[in-house]
């Protein structure tokens, strides 16, 4: 039972996810709301995940973030949007039928939250996503927040990072982009669980761990400004694509899907080349990863491959379990012998010697969104010690 004396705490994970409709650029910038509507689907924590603990005190001077074993700045707009709305939003926090903290007692206490990413931040791998998305559910727990409408909660996430939003559900998940003023409509809901695509596999090939050039945000304000494809792509083209990527997720229809998640990245990178000054996100490598998934698709007189890329050079492939032991062999003997992540054990000794190529890769499976680990600071998985410091810094 919980004492007055017990740290409040709350340890969660939140998943990656990947857009397989993307999202890029917004009309309207404070809201982050955005020009079309996105689908992704959610990645296993199992493999990729954001771990967060939240300390809340009186004791505490100040509201403080650590992120991977370093403070970090939590000053800025958008992460101050997201925690002054998780306030407004706290309600009373009862135990054992007892009344520990009043809601209007809550602006008292001020906020340890700690935080680590098992994989590179800032890289192009939605970092942004699995970060923010955790940093609200876990603030969001622990101020016993309440929604005043259905997806509220998403709509703070997107306020951190557009795509966070979608991290705070399993399977596949739309944004849509909504048309009040005030971005309430511009929520995120899950459409379908995994539970059709259990056999879906989803290959992350790292070819640079290195931060990208160009962010996101800084990339689609310059599209917007400057791109006649993307006002085209919003307006004529996302709605007809989204449509048939939902009719394939509910018949199973790998071939479909696989085959608008292409048409979607390229038109996306094409954008970026619409953009000017040009933005280049894919490199040689990523480039020659293309090539080799048609290659391989007219070899195989099928489709059972399928490539997306973010704003980086990194692919995501997407196949089926029982393609995969022959596309991995195909792969490596295409691009050299590069490890192999899979459930969460490295499965290749072999590192690449070569630059420019594949550096290694993460295999892994749709998934569950963000879940609450414990609420005990004496928990092994709790990232905090008693006094609402991090256990680890670098
Ligand atoms: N666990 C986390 N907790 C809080 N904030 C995080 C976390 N992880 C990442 N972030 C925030 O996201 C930023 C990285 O976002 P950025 O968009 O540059 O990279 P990315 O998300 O890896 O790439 P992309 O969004 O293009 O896929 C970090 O600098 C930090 O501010
Ligand atoms: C290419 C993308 O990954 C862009 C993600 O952009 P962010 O969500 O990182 O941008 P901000 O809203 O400015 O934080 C496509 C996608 O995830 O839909």
């Amino acid at each position: 039972m919980m004492s007055v004396d017990d740290p409040l705490t709350v340890t969660c994970t939140a998943p990656v996810n990947i857009a397989l409709i993307k999202y890029w650029g917004k009309r309207e910038e404070d809201k982050i709301l955005p020009l079309n509507p996105s689908l992704s689907i959610t990645l296993d924590v199992a493999d990729l995940r954001t771990k967060t603990t939240v300390v809340a005190s009186k004791q505490f001077d100040r509201d403080r973030l650590w992120l991977n074993g370093k403070e970090h700045d939590i000053n800025n707009k958008r992460m101050q949007t997201c925690i002054r709305k998780l306030r407004q939003g706290a309600d009373d926090l009862w135990r054992d039928g007892k009344l520990m903290i009043a809601k209007e007692e809550w602006k008292n206490y001020r906020l340890h939250i700690i935080s680590e990413n098992n994989f590179p931040t800032a890289a192009g791998l939605a970092s942004s996503a699995s970060g923010l998305a955790c940093f609200v559910y876990s603030i969001a727990q622990l101020l016993q927040f309440k929604e005043t409408f259905p997806g509220e909660l998403t709509t703070i996430a997107r306020q951190g990072s557009g795509s966070a939003c979608r991290s705070l559900l399993g399977g596949f998940v739309l944004w849509e982009s909504g048309t009040a003023l005030d971005g309430s409509d511009s929520i995120a809901r899950q459409i379908a669980t995994g539970d059709k695509w259990k056999s879906l596999r989803v290959i992350i090939l790292i070819v640079n761990e290195q931060q990208k050039k160009t962010s996101s945000t800084a990339g689609m304000q310059t599209s917007v400004q400057t791109s006649d494809l993307l006002k085209f792509r919003a307006k004529e083209v996302v709605s007809m694509q989204l449509s048939r990527m939902r009719d394939a997720i509910e018949k199973a229809d790998f071939p479909t899907l696989a085959t608008v998640t292409m048409q979607e990245s390229n038109q996306f990178h094409a954008c970026c080349l619409d953009t000017f000054p040009p933005i280049f996100y894919l490199n040689e490598v990523s480039k020659e990863i293309i090539q080799f998934v048609h290659d391989y698709n007219a070899d195989n007189n099928d489709i059972t491959v399928a490539y997306t890329f973010d704003a980086g050079p990194n692919a995501v492939l997407l196949t089926r379990e029982e393609n995969l032991e022959k596309l991995m062999n195909s792969l490596h003997q295409k691009f050299g012998f590069f490890p192999v992540t899979r459930e969460g054990v490295t499965r290749s000794v072999f590192e690449n010697s070569q630059s420019d190529r594949i550096i290694r890769s993460i295999v892994t499976k749709i998934g569950e969104g963000p879940r609450v680990i414990t609420r005990s600071i004496d928990h092994e998985e709790s990232l905090a010690t008693k006094e609402g410091k991090p256990k680890f810094i670098c």
